[in-house]
């Protein structure tokens, strides 16, 4: 069977290659576990809670209708928690779409969505559909997220895939393609270019990249070889983050402690600004990530 469903998860095994599989759970349709050939790509945390009690630290949590805290009193996000509430919400399993490459679809709207946190978002008025498809393929993992405006007025939000990457040694870690790129350094509380060709991780990293060309790719690369490949649609900013060590130890979920020096975040999203939906209106965008390959230098000049 390509496609188990539990109680709880949604898990896809790849028809050909039975050590490549992907597990949802349905809460937060967060994908917890992707094992490409054997090998998990996804960080998860050992303390991470899967019953629905709180979102999952690790694999791909949802970031819908507010990325971080919105600071304005007058919009409508003012009221919601950190990040919103898709990745509190259990999604409804809509099944498959496709056989190759296997893909499946999960749903999320007012009636399924968590109703203390829903009724925070404009009292509760904006009416919407999600719908997410992920794609198990050979070397690679896609997800793709459809927001539709089922209303009556126009709405605005954010979107993120919240990405935690499994790395060996995030301090071997570099990572790509971020050069003179625009970027608010959440740390800092202050906007600069970034100008490392490579970034790396020694302390803690929380920034947002800012209106990125789509045709670049992040990779991360691992002692000179690539590790994995970032690849988005629709999708023009990047959050990285890595929590290093007072952060992780100030986060009860977060296990083991010293698991900051496996994971990396790198989280495509449109964080930078809203994007404003009209009524009967859909917007869509995507995550591909993919294993291996050559080192791909992008400039902003070609
Ligand atoms: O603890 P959470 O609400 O899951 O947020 C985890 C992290 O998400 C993003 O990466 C933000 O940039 C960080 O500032 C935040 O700490």
């Amino acid at each position: 069977m390509s496609i188990e469903e539990t109680e709880d998860k949604v898990i896809l095994t790849h028809p050909r290659e039975p050590t490549t599989k992907v597990s949802i759970l349905k809460y937060g349709a967060t994908v917890i576990s992707w094992e490409n050939k054997g090998k998990e790509q996804l960080w998860l945390s050992e303390a991470a809670k899967l019953d629905g009690s709180k979102p999952v630290r690790g694999g791909i949590p949802l970031v819908f209708p507010i990325f971080g805290k919105q600071k304005n009193e007058e919009h409508p996000t003012y009221k919601l928690p950190q990040h919103g509430f898709a990745r509190n919400s259990t999604w409804e399993f809509l099944g498959q779409t496709s056989e190759n490459p296997l893909t499946v679809q999960f749903g999320l709207g007012p009636e399924n969505a968590n109703k203390e946190i829903y009724n925070l978002w404009n009292e509760g008025k904006n009416n919407f559909t999600l719908i997410l498809s992920i794609e198990l393929g050979d070397d690679h993992l896609k997800t793709n997220i459809e927001v539709e405006n089922n209303g009556d007025e126009a709405f605005d939000f954010n979107w993120l895939f919240h990405t935690y990457l499994k790395v060996p040694d995030v301090t071997d870690c570099l990572v790509t393609n971020l050069i003179d790129q625009k970027c608010y350094d959440q740390l800092l509380a202050t906007e600069y270019i970034e100008k490392s060709p490579m970034v790396c991780f020694n302390e803690e990293f929380d920034r947002i990249y800012k209106k990125i060309d789509t045709d670049k790719i992040f990779q991360v690369v691992e002692l000179g070889k690539v590790l994995i490949n970032v690849q988005r649609e629709n999708l023009p900013d990047s959050v990285v983050w890595n929590p290093w060590i007072e952060k992780s130890n100030g986060m009860a979920d977060f296990e083991p402690k010293n698991g900051y020096l496996n994971m990396l975040c790198i989280e495509p999203g449109h964080v930078s600004d809203f994007v404003t939906l009209k009524n009967g209106e859909k917007w869509s965008g995507s995550q591909t990530i993919s294993l291996g390959g050559d080192i791909k230098v992008q400039s902003n000049i070609y």
